[in-house]
């Protein structure tokens, strides 16, 4: 039993729900104890991933959050920052799963929170038990 952390942005909040029950299936299923820890949006994700990380109190850690498209830039920034700094935490050798959807519409994002259709949320928490089964591979 290893203990995770689903990490989730509240932007989103029915959407979210939906993707924290997919994460939280499969790390269930897999005999996995999960917490739940809320930030407000998915740029303060890879931060919170960080100092959670540090104390020592989980395994592994489930992003979860949607990104939306709108008029700006900022669906830029927000996607690919939070993605490069989950990927950045990767390479340092924490197990996390990146669920976070970055869609056109809210029409994309329902199909891949459902955790009957693409179930974005499992399929997160499934690579984030991955990476904890490879670092304990080669743990020394
Ligand atoms: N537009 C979305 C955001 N934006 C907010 C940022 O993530 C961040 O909270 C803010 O810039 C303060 O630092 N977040 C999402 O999760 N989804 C979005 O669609
Ligand atoms: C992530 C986004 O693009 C969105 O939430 C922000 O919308 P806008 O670019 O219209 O300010």
């Amino acid at each position: 039993m290893a203990r995770f952390l689903i990490v989730e942005a509240r932007f989103y909040a029915e959407l979210n729900d939906k993707l924290i029950e997919g994460a939280r299936a499969a790390l269930e299923d897999a005999g996995h104890q999960a917490d739940v820890l809320t930030v407000p949006g998915a740029l303060e994700i890879p931060g919170a991933i960080a100092l959670a990380a540090e104390s020592g109190q989980y395994d592994g850690f489930v992003a979860i959050g949607v990104v939306i498209r709108g008029e700006t830039y900022h669906f830029e920034i927000v996607a690919g920052e939070s993605a490069r700094a989950i990927m950045a935490l990767t390479m340092d050798g924490i197990a996390i799963g990146n669920g976070i959807i970055t869609v056109e519409n809210e029409i994309q994002a329902q199909v891949r929170a459902d955790p009957a259709q693409k179930n974005k949320g499992g399929e997160a928490a499934k690579a984030a038990i991955a990476l904890l089964d490879i670092a304990q591979r080669f743990a020394h």
